[in-house]
């Protein structure tokens, strides 16, 4: 339901590796405005309402103030809002649930941006932009690593020496807010939630989870969102001696360069990160590129239906699991062993349900409703 957009009571922003998403909503959680800035630093665009239109935005700083200066045109007054809400992608070993964005908690974020530099920076930016224009704001930061954090001990620690863990080298895995709103969704869709869900979250930044009764067990990112999946620009799983060779050879901030800006399908097809450019292409760089991302995604996916001891469902959301019913196709025909099939016309639909009837494994396209998630977390902690 759309409302009056002066009318909003949240905001939230969710500033992504090459997008930024923001949405106003009523108290009651209707959306009230949604708006996107897309492909920072490609071919980016501005949709907010009914615009739809072509942006200068060479990186984050501007596209976030096209995204103020678009919320502001559409008469969203941020003083006038109760609560703005962030999604903050790293959170490290201190911080989980969504909190009152203070001066530590800035520092904290701050520190873990190392951890996570295509995002944690930027996510400051944005709590910071939004503080210089309305003071008295109250500000939630809700992190993609908390719907992980209790994950099994086996699934979280890295086979080193227990200092190591100590120190916060462990996996934590992202894109949790995103995995917190598909149990939502599917389990209204679905009747009953599944028990073993393998979902995927695929966007600019890519990964996969499992979720056994509604409950993160393994997921494929680990220590930061570069391990796992090929994604946009990051290089997925990569050997530890691949990288010591290359920090030796290249530098510490060569490599980090490298790993999170020119890996990936990036890497691969000799620089298109964008998966609908790349499915455009006659490029055989960009085929194999994509073929290393469903490769990828399949042979992942196997790892945590062994983690779940079976599958009940599949669901696919973010940027490319939403919109790329070839990307679906080919990772679910890759997964016709664990019993998942679905149907051709409605994965070309983007149907929410792709399974027929009968089917024991089902199989979803769901939205990312990272937003939501967050709005519903800023508005119960200010009303607490
Ligand atoms: N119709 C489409 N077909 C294939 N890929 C798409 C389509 N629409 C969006 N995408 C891809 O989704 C990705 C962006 O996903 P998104 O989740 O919005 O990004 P972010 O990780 O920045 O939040 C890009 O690779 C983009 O090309
Ligand atoms: C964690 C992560 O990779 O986020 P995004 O997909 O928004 O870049
Ligand atoms: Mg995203």
């Amino acid at each position: 339901m759309m409302g009056d957009p002066a009318g909003g009571d949240v905001l939230v922003l969710n500033v992504g590796s090459s997008s930024i998403k923001c949405v106003v909503f009523d108290a009651a959680l209707h959306e009230v405005l949604r708006g996107e800035v897309a492909g920072i630093g490609h071919r980016a665009a501005l949709r907010m309402g009914a615009l739809r239109q072509p942006v200068t935005a060479p990186d984050h700083g501007a596209a976030l103030s096209v995204v103020l200066d678009a919320l502001e045109a559409q008469g969203v007054a941020l003083t006038s809002l109760r609560v703005t809400g962030h999604r903050v992608v790293h959170g490290g070993p201190n911080l989980a649930d969504p909190l009152l964005v203070t001066p530590e908690v800035r520092a904290e974020i701050d520190r873990c941006a190392p951890l996570a530099p295509l995002h944690n920076p930027h996510n400051l930016a944005a709590m910071e932009a939004l503080a210089a224009q309305a003071p008295d704001l109250p500000q939630v930061a809700c992190f993609d690593t908390g719907f992980h954090a209790n994950c099994p001990e086996v699934a979280q620690r890295y086979a080193l020496p227990p200092d190591c863990a100590e120190a916060g080298i462990r996996r934590y895995g992202f894109h949790g807010l995103s995995y917190a709103g598909i149990v939502t969704r599917l389990e209204a869709l679905a009747g009953v939630l599944p028990e073993r869900v393998l979902a995927f979250h695929l966007g600019n930044g890519a990964s996969a989870c499992a979720i056994l009764r509604g409950r993160s067990v393994a997921t494929t990112m680990g220590y930061s969102p570069t391990d796992g999946l090929t994604m946009g620009t990051r290089s997925g799983s990569i050997d530890p001696n691949a990288v010591l060779r290359l920090a030796g050879e290249r530098g510490v901030e060569g490599a980090r360069d490298l790993l999170n800006n020119r890996a990936g399908l990036a890497g691969l097809s000799g620089g298109i990160s964008d998966m609908r450019a790349l499915e455009e292409s006659d490029a055989s760089d960009a085929a194999f590129a994509i073929a290393h991302f469903t490769y990828w995604a399949r042979r992942h996916g196997g790892s945590l239906i062994a983690a779940m001891q079976g599958l009940d469902a599949v669901v696919f959301t973010g940027g490319i699991g939403e919109n790329s019913a070839r990307i679906r196709a080919e990772i679910l025909d890759g997964l016709g062993w664990a019993g998942v099939c679905y149907e051709a016309d409605k994965n070309a639909r983007n149907a929410p349900r792709l399974h027929g009837d009968g089917s024991a494994v089902t199989a979803w396209v769901l939205p990312a409703e990272e937003e939501r998630v967050i709005a519903r977390a800023a508005l119960d902690l200010v009303q607490a």
